[in-house]
């Protein structure tokens, strides 16, 4: 399989790879763009000491490729290349080559990319050529990679840190403007550094009372005291700023999850047409996917750069004449409890004097639910287009704003004009600042679920252990391994104190394969 000069082509590896920790695992190589579609271009990586040695394979050239520099070379099937090869040089495509020198590459590995035509023929012909190369009897490792693999190389080569990584998938999977903007603010050094000041701070407490515990028959008890004393002052103000940056966290989870609007009213008040508006006047992220009953239809929009899920409830007919009644109170319920914005929409049009109160119940209705559930409802008038009298819709806005406005928006707009339609968009994204930002306005920051995790599970939950450990006067030596369960956190959220594979492979399976 190896060509004459392959001793030649691995002394040069050997010389041009500079050591990294993962010197010594297989090569792995991948597609990095989406598999299986047609595209001008396609981007394959490859990454290990092997590199090299496939960039020679498959381009029949020699030389070492001028670190991060594009080259054009053309590939070929290698083992049409072999000198004792009786075959016509078989040529696969023309494509762009990187090559990035360890350590200066992603990975931190000698990294090559090929950037070929996209498109299933050739970019298989060249994942086969590369996987031929293959040769553990000569000590020749090559393989695909897992999902995230690249990034893991990452992390165990020191050049990002598992936070770091997980941002860059974030940012991968950001899907409207907002998150995109809140992960990029949300991976500055900022964050990490809090993660590390706080790390610290709790290692200088664990010093201090292990030195209590060392020479704590040499110290007055007095000291011992002022001494832990201290210690629990400091604990506790880590535990509010901990809390804190918690609580940011979970507020802004609503901006990667979406928002969720849940749309009530009367049959016929228009809950599909104003569905279909927003979604033709808004980017919609994916088309309408079924609920989990049949008779709820979710669409994903981009409302201003937020993800939105927006909930359709067929109207309910029943014989009642409350709005929320004919709907159902237990349904009205649910939609309110799992959403976190409701509206009611009304068709405005019917306004009849004895409907006035119909409508003035249904609202006060809404109101009491969501108050209830702590949640956040808006008032839309539809159909102000069948409403001739301008006064009379002055009226009934003018009414219902006095009685509700000044808590609950009002929006009157039209369906099929459109108007209203833009007011009711931005009444929206204002709720949505809302509902995703801290009352200080400090920005909304992004992070993993298993970040979040781990604060409230294991750092938390030592700080307040240890709290509770000193307020009962329990053993000095106990309430101290409750801060090394807090320390422990925080290295796991960094990667600082991983030394079990499985929060790894945790971490990395999320990633797509080629990351
Ligand atoms: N003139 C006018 N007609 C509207 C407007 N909005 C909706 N409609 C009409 O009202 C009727 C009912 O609208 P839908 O959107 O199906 O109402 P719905 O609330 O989804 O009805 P259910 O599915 O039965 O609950 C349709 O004929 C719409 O074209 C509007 O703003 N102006």
């Amino acid at each position: 399989m190896f060509n004459r000069n392959t001793s030649a082509i691995l002394n040069n590896i050997c010389y041009y790879s500079t050591r990294s920790i993962t010197e010594g695992f297989p090569t792995i190589y991948a597609l990095s763009t989406p598999p299986g579609q047609r595209s001008a271009i396609a981007i394959i990586r490859i990454s290990g000491q092997q590199s090299l040695h496939v960039y020679q394979s498959i381009t029949g050239n020699l030389s070492i490729p001028k670190p991060r520099t594009a080259i054009l070379k053309n590939i070929y099937e290698p083992s049409s290349l072999l000198a004792n090869s009786k075959k016509k040089k078989n040529l696969i495509d023309s494509s762009l080559f990187l090559y990035f020198q360890s350590p200066n590459s992603f990975t931190g590995e000698n990294l090559l990319e090929i950037h070929c035509h996209g498109g299933k023929a050739v970019t298989s012909a060249i994942l086969k050529s590369i996987q031929s190369l293959n040769d553990p009897q000569r000590g020749v490792e090559i393989r695909y990679a897992g999902p995230g693999e690249f990034s893991r190389r990452a992390f165990q080569n020191n050049k990002f840190d598992l936070t770091e990584l997980e941002s860059i998938n974030q940012l991968i999977e950001a899907e409207t403007e907002i998150q995109r903007k809140c992960i990029i603010s949300s991976f500055t050094g900022e964050n990490n550094l809090k993660f590390e000041i706080w790390r610290q701070d709790l290692i200088k407490c664990v010093a201090n009372l292990t030195a209590i515990i060392d020479f704590g028959e040499d110290i007055e008890m007095s000291d011992v005291d002022s001494l832990v004393n201290k210690v629990k002052a400091e604990i506790t103000q880590i535990k509010v700023q901990i809390e804190s940056f918690l609580n940011r966290l979970k507020k802004s989870r609503i901006l990667k999850d979406g928002i969720k609007i849940s749309l009530i009213g009367k049959p016929n008040a228009g809950k599909s047409s104003l569905v279909n508006c927003l979604t033709s006047n808004e980017t919609s992220i994916v088309s309408d996917i079924p609920g989990t009953t049949r008779d709820v239809v979710d669409s994903y929009l981009d409302i201003d750069g937020y993800k939105v899920i927006l909930t359709d409830t067929a109207g309910i007919r029943q014989n009642s004449t409350d709005i929320i009644e004919k709907m159902g109170i237990a349904k009205a319920l649910k939609s309110i409890k799992s959403s976190d914005v409701s509206l009611l929409i009304i068709d405005i049009s019917e306004e009849k004097e004895e409907e006035e109160e119909e409508i003035t119940n249904a609202i006060n209705n809404l109101i009491e639910l969501s108050e209830a559930e702590d949640k956040r409802s808006m008032i839309i008038l539809n159909k102000k287009d069948l409403v001739n009298d301008e006064d009379k819709m002055e009226n009934i806005t003018e009414r219902l704003t006095k009685s509700f406005g000044t808590k609950y928006p009002i929006v009157p707009v039209s369906c099929i004009t459109g108007d209203g339609i833009k007011d009711l968009t931005d009444m929206l994204t204002k709720e949505f600042k809302t509902l995703s930002e801290d009352l200080d306005e400090s920005s909304p920051i992004l992070m993993s679920q298993r970040v979040t995790d781990i604060l409230q599970n294991d750092v938390l939950f030592g700080i307040e252990s240890f709290i509770n450990s000193v307020a009962n006067e329990k053993d000095i030596v106990m309430a101290t391994e409750d801060l090394n369960v807090a320390i422990d956190g925080i290295g796991k959220i960094t990667g600082q104190a991983v030394g079990v594979d499985e929060i790894l492979d945790f971490v990395f399976s999320k990633f797509c394969v080629g990351k």
